[in-house]
């Protein structure tokens, strides 16, 4: 994994929490060598001008803005990462900067990921044979996978394009037997949805010759099965053990959390949820495709036929806690909104990542801390005493507290254990 920048990039921010936001920047922009540009940029001001929003989607009208923030304190792969997080949530960054922070400590994270290989199905219908149609366009592999590459030789001029074929026959009742012909493309640095449904719009007619049948879908598989990208973590108990709690017992409970999640879709969607608190607000910061992230994701999480985690947590032979998850990571660095909107630039340009497959990885990481964090905090404290601590400035806010207040507002109000709008009014009052 490389990075961008000469000089190596240490994470660990100290009392970056303590600071005001225009703080917070110099010590980032300290810490990755950020450019004046990108420092204008990541303030938010007019970030966005109304002609490229304008041009991104339709019937523009204005835009919405969102927090911006840096999880600090990551270290994957024996390398410092300061990850650009954007999301409304509170405690979300807190969360994945704490387990960072332990994580710091025993090593960090690893991580790998598979070669960058998109799907696009072709639908055939209309078939006499769907087995023999199957074995034809197997045996034509080749002169499909040439014709896909012919589409696109800027992808194969930087190392990617079609490396292979798969033929999936179902039996519908609806419409009787169909074949779906995958294309496997490897995108390099695209997320690589215009790259391969251009290839599969191609190929098109010539697989409905072959199959002798007609075509009807052409387009990407967002279960991104071949795209994965992992993450695995290992804890000692001493780095879990609280101010109440042992760090075994903090083990035990992590992993009877976890085990639930494993059989009980209930669970799992939670759980799962709680992963996506570290994905998402990554993939929206580096300006990417969270629905296709999200979709992916649940779908692999269901692949056994049963909804299940993301994640594994085991106690190893030492007794050291491991965790580890894995997962479709379909991210690109060169296209969509990631070319097109200035702060997803800055932020690819404060992360240092240089594949989208090293993207992938610290986005994986992202997700594993934050599961981490949760299942941490329901296994000893319980959610509340964090999340609604960091959610009483919003609070606190609402109460109309502003300045010093809010901090003061906060404190009273979390301290009494009763977040509340009133109660944050009444203590306002009394100020
Ligand atoms: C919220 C914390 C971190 C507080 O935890 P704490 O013990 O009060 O934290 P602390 O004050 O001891 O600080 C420890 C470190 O946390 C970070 N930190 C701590 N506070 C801040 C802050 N204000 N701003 C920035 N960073 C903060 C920071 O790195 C700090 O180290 P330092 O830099 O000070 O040496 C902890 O209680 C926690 O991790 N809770 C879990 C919160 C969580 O998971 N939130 C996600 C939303 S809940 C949800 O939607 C998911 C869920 C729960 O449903 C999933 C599931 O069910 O599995
Ligand atoms: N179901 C889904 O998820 C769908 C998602 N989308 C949306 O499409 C958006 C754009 O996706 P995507 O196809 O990646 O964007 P682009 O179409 O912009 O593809 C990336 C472009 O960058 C060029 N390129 C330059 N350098 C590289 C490199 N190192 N690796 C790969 N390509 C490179 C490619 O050239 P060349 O074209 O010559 O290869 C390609 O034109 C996604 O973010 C998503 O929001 C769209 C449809 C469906």
């Amino acid at each position: 994994m490389t990075t961008e920048t000469t000089t190596p990039r240490n994470s660990r921010l100290e009392n970056l929490r303590n600071l005001e936001p225009a703080g917070r920047l110099d010590v980032l922009a300290a810490a990755v060598g950020m450019s004046d540009e990108d420092r204008v940029t990541l303030t938010g001001a007019d970030v966005l001008p109304m002609p490229l929003a304008n041009g991104m989607i339709e019937n523009v009208i204005g835009k919405f803005e969102l927090p911006l923030a840096v999880a600090s304190n990551f270290t994957i792969n024996d390398k410092d990462y300061l990850i650009p997080m954007v999301v409304e949530e509170p405690s979300v960054v807190a969360a994945a900067s704490y387990m960072a922070k332990i994580a710091r400590g025993c090593g960090g994270f690893r991580t790998s990921a598979d070669r960058p290989v998109m799907r696009a199905q072709i639908q055939v219908v209309g078939l006499a044979d769907p087995s023999g149609a199957r074995h034809r366009l197997l045996g034509a592999e080749a002169e499909l996978r040439e014709m896909c590459n012919a589409r696109d030789e800027v992808l194969v001029s930087l190392g990617g394009g079609c490396i292979g074929i798969e033929v999936h026959v179902f039996e519908t009742s609806a419409v009787g037997p169909m074949a779906v012909l995958h294309i496997l493309v490897d995108v390099r640095d695209a997320m690589g949805a215009n790259a391969v449904n251009s290839m599969a719009e191609t190929i098109a007619p010539r697989v409905a010759e072959i199959a002798g049948g007609h075509t009807r879908l052409r387009i990407l598989s967002n279960l991104a099965d071949h795209r994965l990208a992992r993450a695995h973590v290992t804890l000692t108990p001493e780095a879990l053990t609280t101010k109440t709690m042992d760090g075994n017992d903090v083990i035990d409970g992590m992993i009877e959390a976890y085990a639930l999640a494993q059989i009980d879709p209930y669970r799992a969607a939670t759980h799962n949820k709680g992963v996506m608190n570290g994905v998402d607000p990554v993939v929206v910061a580096t300006g990417n495709d969270w629905r296709a992230i999200e979709a992916g994701a649940h779908a692999w999480a269901a692949r056994s036929g049963q909804y299940t985690s993301l994640t594994t947590w085991e106690r190893g032979a030492n007794g050291s806690l491991t965790g580890t998850i894995e997962m479709p990571m379909a991210l690109g660095l060169v296209g969509g909104a990631t070319k097109t909107h200035p702060a997803a630039q800055a932020a690819l340009r404060v992360l240092g990542v240089s594949t989208a497959q090293e993207l992938a990885q610290v986005t994986v990481a992202v997700g594993l801390a934050q599961n981490m964090a949760a299942l941490r905090a329901l296994a000893t404290e319980g959610i509340q005493k964090g999340h609604m601590a960091l959610h009483a400035r919003n609070i606190a806010i609402l109460a109309g507290a502003t300045g010093a207040e809010v901090e003061a507002v906060a404190k009273a109000i979390a301290t009494q254990g009763h977040v509340s709008v009133q109660a944050a009014k009444e203590v306002l009052a009394k100020l």
